[in-house]
C-alpha cells in the first residue's frame, strides 16, 4: 500500500466466504472497490469458512490459481478457526496446502500448534519441488498475551523450526500488551507477522507494519471482519496517511 508520501506498509483482507465462487467474486467485488476507497495488497483465503459441499481439490484450485497475491489458510477450530474433522475427512488440509505448494501460491499458513508431523512434512514436501511458496506459521492466543520473553522463547523461535515467516496473533488485555507485540515487530523486522487483537489491540494494527511486521489484516466490510479488532482499510489509510503526511 504506497501512502501519499511513498511509505509503503502491507495490507491484507482474509476473505471468509462459505463458496468458492462467492471467494472468487468477494475479490472481484474488493478489487473493483465496491466495499471501500482502497484495495489491499494481499488476500488471505481462509478454507476453513468453506461449506463442507464445496470442498472438493478441484473446486478449491479455482482459489488457488487465482492471480491475486494470496495466504492459503485453512484454520482449525482449536485454533479459532471453521475446519474440522468432518470437513478433514471429506479433503485434508494437507493435500490442500500441498497442491497450493505445487501451484507456487505466495503463502501458506499452518498453525504452530499442528502436529509436528504435518509441519515437518509440508517443509520437506515443499522444500522437495524447490517451490516458491512461503510457510507462515502462526500462533494465536484469544485470551492473553504473555510476557515477550516468553514469547520469544516458547512460541517464535519455535515457529522458525518450519517457518520462513513467523506470526502471533494475540489478545490485547491491557497496555503493555501492546509493547510486548510491538517488541516482537521490531525484534524479528520482516519475518514476523505480531497483531495484537481486540479493542485494546488496535495500535498494534495501526504502528506494527512501521515496528517491522510484515503486514496487517484488515477488513473492507464491517460486517466480515474475520478477528476481533480489525481496522476498516479506508479507515487505516486515512490514519496512516495523517501519522505520515502532517
Ligand atoms: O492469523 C490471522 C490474524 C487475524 O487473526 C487477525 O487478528 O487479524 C486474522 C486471521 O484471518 C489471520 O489468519
Amino acid at each position: 500500500m504506497e501512502l501519499k508520501n511513498n511509505t509503503s506498509f502491507k495490507i491484507c483482507t482474509a476473505i471468509i466466504e462459505e463458496t468458492v465462487d462467492n471467494s472468487l467474486k468477494f475479490v472481484k467485488n474488493v478489487n473493483n472497490k465496491v466495499y471501500s476507497k482502497n484495495v489491499p495488497d494481499m488476500y488471505e483465503f481462509r478454507l476453513d469458512y468453506l461449506d463442507k459441499s464445496e470442498l472438493d481439490i478441484k473446486n478449491i484450485e479455482k482459489i488457488l490459481k487465482n492471480e491475486s497475491n494470496k495466504i492459503i489458510t485453512v484454520r482449525w477450530e482449536w485454533e479459532g478457526g471453521k475446519w474440522n474433522n468432518e470437513k478433514e475427512s471429506i479433503v485434508s488440509i494437507l493435500d490442500i496446502l500441498k497442491r497450493a505448494i505445487e501451484l507456487n501460491v505466495e503463502y501458506i499458513d499452518i498453525e504452530y500448534n499442528n502436529l509436528e508431523n504435518v509441519k515437518e512434512e509440508i517443509k520437506q514436501y515443499r522444500d522437495s519441488l524447490n517451490s516458491t511458496t512461503k510457510i507462515i506459521v502462526s500462533y494465536h492466543d484469544f485470551n492473553k498475551t504473555d510476557d515477550f520473553s516468553v514469547l520469544k522463547k516458547e512460541i517464535i523461535d519455535k515457529e522458525f523450526v518450519h517457518a520462513d515467516i513467523a506470526k502471533i496473533a494475540t489478545s490485547v488485555c491491557q497496555n503493555i500488551d501492546n509493547c510486548t507485540i510491538l517488541k516482537a515487530c521490531s525484534e524479528y523486522e520482516s519475518k514476523i507477522i505480531a497483531i495484537g487483537m481486540g479493542e485494546l489491540g488496535k495500535i498494534t494494527r495501526v504502528y506494527g507494519t512501521q515496528f517491522g511486521s510484515m503486514f496487517t489484516f484488515c477488513t473492507v466490510s464491517k460486517e466480515k471482519a474475520s478477528a476481533p479488532g480489525q481496522i476498516h482499510i479506508d479507515d487505516l489509510i486515512e490514519i496512516w496517511n495523517k501519522l505520515y503526511l502532517e
